[in-house]
């Protein structure tokens, strides 16, 4: 079935803040999950509703180790979001995908140990696939959207989402290569599995900042990535301003939109009535 579209934008590292929404306003969502990073923006461009969120917070408060990963997608979706557009700053761990040029992420390595990475458990267990982790439509619509703003772009590439915050060691740096990963970061894990879970579409863009240090000599400090993130930020916003205006008028179903039909293996009996309580926004399709 047709509906429309309410785009979540998750801005990374140098993206705090969308200029030139319609009827913008700043909201504070509250959800069972705690505080997300910030309140969230919204607004829209022409028809689309837009939803803004800066992951660390305006003026970049929180480290990637301690976001709240399930309060961000919650209050998303509890904004209204059908499907989330993620950016952020990435290393680039392959000579051809120098700082500067735009990554449409495919699929992830996922490096993460210490953070909340589902919104179930016991009373509610849920088992949703990430084998085809983005949304292949999301995904295809960014790239076009930077190809036409003019920005260099490479597609199908692997993210490795590391701890932090810290940035690599040079042997990690030289291992996730020869793992196959092409990028790398420390925040998409687990922001796109909490969205699959919540049956968001989530396509994730990155913008290479620098070459971490798997190059001899070299390594990444934070000067370099804001430097990358400044010179690429009005190209940034262009290319969210074009992702909107070129979606097609009806957002068409996406499988997505049901990730949860063939995941939960609790029986009804045996479902807890708090856990259920906190999923309203989550799985509330599936709950009523
Ligand atoms: C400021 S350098 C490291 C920092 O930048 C990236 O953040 P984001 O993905 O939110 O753009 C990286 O993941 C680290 O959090
Ligand atoms: N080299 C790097 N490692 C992890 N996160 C990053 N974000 C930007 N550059 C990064």
């Amino acid at each position: 079935m047709a509906s429309e579209w309410c785009i979540g934008i998750i801005g990374g590292s140098g993206l705090y803040d969308i200029e030139g929404l319609e009827d913008e306003q700043w909201i504070a969502i509250e959800t069972p999950w705690g505080e997300p990073s910030d309140e969230v923006l919204c607004g829209r461009i022409g028809d689309v509703k837009v939803r803004f969120l800066p992951r660390h917070g305006r003026g970049h408060p929180v480290s990637p180790g301690e976001l709240n990963s399930r309060a961000n997608i919650d209050a998303l979706k509890r904004a209204g979001c059908t499907d989330i557009l993620a950016i952020s700053a990435i290393g680039s761990l392959r000579e051809q995908i120098e700082p500067g040029r735009f990554v449409v992420v495919e699929q992830f390595i996922d490096r993460t140990v210490s953070r909340e990475s589902t919104f179930f458990g016991t009373g509610f267990v849920t088992h949703v696939s990430m084998a085809d982790p983005v949304c292949p439509r999301l995904s295809e619509m960014a790239g076009k959207a930077i190809a036409a703003c003019k920005g260099k772009v490479a597609v199908g590439a692997t993210y490795l989402a590391m701890e932090g915050p810290q940035f690599s060691t040079r042997a990690e740096s030289l291992m996730y290569r020869q793992w196959g990963a092409d990028v790398i970061g420390m925040t998409a894990m687990p922001e796109a599995k909490l969205a699959r879970e919540a049956e968001l579409p989530y396509a994730l863009v990155g913008m290479a900042t620098d070459y971490d240090c798997w190059r001899e000599g070299e390594q990444v400090d934070v000067a370099q990535v804001v430097a990358q993130m400044q010179s690429n930020g009005e190209l940034a916003r262009d290319t969210i301003v074009k992702f909107i205006e070129n979606l097609p008028k009806k957002r068409a179903a996406s499988p997505i939109d049901t990730a949860l039909d063939d995941a939960v293996i609790t029986a009804p009996d045996e479902h807890e009535p708090a856990m259920l309580a906190k999923l309203d926004a989550v799985a509330g399709r599936l709950l009523g």
